[in-house]
């Protein structure tokens, strides 16, 4: 999917929410352990019930790592359903890879052709040639960590080298890779106060945001510093919506959850 396809739909739904896909076997409705793949039938009913309320999903790797084979299986079959039910939606993978070039292309092959999602989550830490394999292929984006969510972000990335942060510094390098523009960046919504410096570096590339809901960053705020006249935000909820109910009713708590975070983002678009 382009990017001006992303801002199309953003624009047609009011909505720039993207919902995570991190599904915990503890933490899903007991009913759906007796289903013959656990997994896939809590996403197909988390996606029946709230894809008209967002514009992309994430499902992060590990998630379905963490069962093996039919982890991955459950993977498959739940981009599958996207691409087949729904192509006008805009797939993450959440992998957070990145190694040598010629590795980094495996990984590239695996997520873009392979799977077919539309992004991947990459780590900076190797550089531009575990990068730009990635950035090679057409129609696909490549997600860099920037300054991320978690408290462990100013262990490296705030630090200063050279005097500049080290995410600053990440930010200026990867314009100048090849293929650039198919670039978007992570930064957490817990760290919004950030977001004025960073829109200085990259005024205009989309940031695929985590942290409001579990993680308690405030989506007001990221707008108010992070958002740009093509919009140039995909906020995630993972917990905050996916475990809304552990109920029999979980489909629906979950659309309730993420309904509330559309209209807070209609509210912002139409300001
Ligand atoms: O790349 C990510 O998506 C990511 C980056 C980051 O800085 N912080 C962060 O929480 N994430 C991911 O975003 C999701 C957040 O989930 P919740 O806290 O449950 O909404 C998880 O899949 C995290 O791995």
């Amino acid at each position: 999917m382009t990017t001006q396809q992303l801002v199309e739909q953003i624009h047609k739904k009011q909505s720039f929410l993207c919902i995570g896909l991190d599904v915990d076997l503890n933490k899903i409705p007991k009913h759906l352990l007796e289903e013959e793949d656990p997994i896939f039938a809590f996403n197909k009913a988390i996606i029946d019930a709230t894809h008209h309320l967002c514009v992309a999903y994430k499902p992060n790797t590990a998630f379905y790592e963490a069962y093996g084979i039919k982890g991955w299986e459950a993977l498959e079959k739940t981009i599958n359903y996207l691409n087949e039910e729904h192509p006008e939606i805009y797939t993450i993978a959440d992998a957070k890879r990145g190694d040598i070039g010629n590795t980094s292309t495996m990984y590239a092959k695996a997520f873009f052709e392979d799977l077919g999602f539309d992004s991947v989550t990459i780590a900076p830490y190797m550089g531009k040639d575990s990068v730009e394999p990635f950035l090679a292929f057409k129609d696909k984006h490549t997600i860099l960590l920037a300054l991320t969510s978690n408290r462990g972000a100013f262990d490296f990335q705030t630090k200063h080298v050279d005097g500049v942060e080290l995410y600053k510094q990440v930010l200026e390098t990867s314009k100048s890779w090849e293929n650039s523009e198919n670039l978007m960046y992570v930064v957490g919504a817990t760290k919004a106060e950030y977001l004025a410096d960073i829109r200085k570096i990259i005024p205009k590339a989309f940031l695929l945001v985590p942290g409001v809901g579990a993680q308690g960053g405030n989506l007001q705020e990221v707008c108010k510093y992070g958002i740009t006249d093509t919009v140039g935000l995909l906020i995630n909820s993972s917990r905050g919506i996916i475990y809304a109910s552990q109920d029999v009713n979980f489909a629906s708590a979950a659309a309730q959850k993420a309904e509330e975070l559309q209209k807070q983002m209609q509210a912002e678009l139409t300001r």
